[in-house]
C-alpha cells in the first residue's frame, strides 16, 4: 500500500470542503481521481501533501502516518498542484537546478534525463516565461519527477491543454509508470481523460467520495468511465430522495 487515505474531513469556514473521504492506492496504480469543479480532488490532495490541515481523519504514506512524523516518506512524495511552482524568469534547466539542490543525491545527468524524458532538452536555456501551457506543465511534471519519487501526485495535470499537450502529459505518465514502476494519484474532471491511463477510479462530487471501482469494473458496469461517473452521480441522488 501506498497510500491510505481514511475518514478525512475538512470543512472550511463557508461550509465547503470534503467529509468522510476514504480510499487506498497501491503501488503500481494509476489511481483517477474524477469529480467535477469543487467537488473537493484539490482539498483532498493538498491534505495528502501536507499544505492543508484535515479537521478530521488519517493519510498513511508508505505505511506511516502523516501526522506521526511521517513528514519523511514525503520525500518519496512528488507532486503537481494547481500551477507548477516555477520562476518564470529562469530557464527551465535552472530552475531544475534549484529544485535538485534540495535533495542531497541529485546530479546533472538526473537533471538532463528529466529534460529528456519531458521534450524539454531543447528548450532547456529558454526562460519559462516563453513557455507555452504546455510545456510549462511538462516543466512541473518533471520537477515533481525529479527526485525519483514512489507517489507522484498530479491535480488536474491536462487542464487548459491542447489535444496535444494533453498527449504529452499522458504518454509521460505512462513511461513513468511503466518503466520506473511510479505510482499516480490524478485527478481530473476530464472522464475521457483518466479512462485512457487509469487502472483505478475514485468517483467525488460535492466534497464526498461516492464510488471507487477498478477501471474493468467501471466500464463493464458504464460501458465508458462518463457514464459511470454520471450512474453513479444519479444513483446516489435517488438514494438521497
Ligand atoms: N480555501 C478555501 N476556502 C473556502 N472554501 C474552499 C477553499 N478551497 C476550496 N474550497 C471549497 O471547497 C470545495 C472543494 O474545492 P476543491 O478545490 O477541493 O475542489 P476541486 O474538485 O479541486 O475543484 P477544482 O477543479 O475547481 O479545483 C469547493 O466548494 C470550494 O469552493
Amino acid at each position: 500500500m501506498v497510500l491510505k487515505i481514511d475518514n478525512v474531513t475538512k470543512i472550511y469556514r463557508n461550509g465547503r470542503g470534503i467529509k468522510d473521504v476514504s480510499f487506498e492506492v497501491n503501488e503500481g496504480d494509476i489511481y483517477g481521481l474524477l469529480g467535477p469543479n469543487g467537488s473537493g480532488k484539490t482539498t483532498t490532495m493538498k491534505i495528502i501533501t501536507g499544505l492543508s490541515r484535515a479537521d478530521k481523519g488519517d493519510v498513511q504514506i508508505l505505511g506511516k502516518a502523516v501526522k506521526d512524523g511521517g513528514e519523511n516518506s514525503m520525500e518519496q512524495v512528488g507532486c503537481l498542484i494547481e500551477a507548477p511552482a516555477v520562476f518564470e524568469y529562469l530557464s527551465a534547466r535552472r530552475n531544475l537546478e534549484i529544485a535538485a539542490a534540495y535533495y542531497p543525491n541529485i546530479k546533472a545527468p538526473r537533471i538532463e534525463d528529466i529534460l529528456k524524458q519531458t521534450g524539454l532538452l531543447d528548450y532547456q536555456n529558454d526562460k519559462v516565461r516563453e513557455f507555452s501551457l504546455g510545456m510549462k506543465q511538462r516543466l512541473g511534471l518533471g520537477l515533481a519527477l525529479l527526485s525519483n519519487p514512489k507517489l507522484v501526485i498530479l491535480d488536474e495535470p491536462a487542464n487548459g491543454l491542447d489535444i496535444e499537450g494533453m498527449v504529452d502529459i499522458r504518454e509521460i505518465i505512462l513511461k513513468q509508470a511503466k518503466n520506473n514502476g511510479i505510482t499516480f494519484l490524478i485527478s481530473s474532471h476530464l472522464a475521457h481523460e483518466l479512462e485512457m491511463i487509469c487502472n483505478k477510479i475514485a468517483v467525488m462530487k460535492d466534497g464526498s467520495l461516492l464510488a471507487t471501482a477498478t477501471m474493468e469494473e467501471a466500464m463493464t458496469q458504464g460501458g465508458n468511465l462518463e457514464n459511470f461517473f454520471l450512474q453513479t452521480i444519479r444513483s446516489e441522488k435517488e438514494v438521497a430522495q
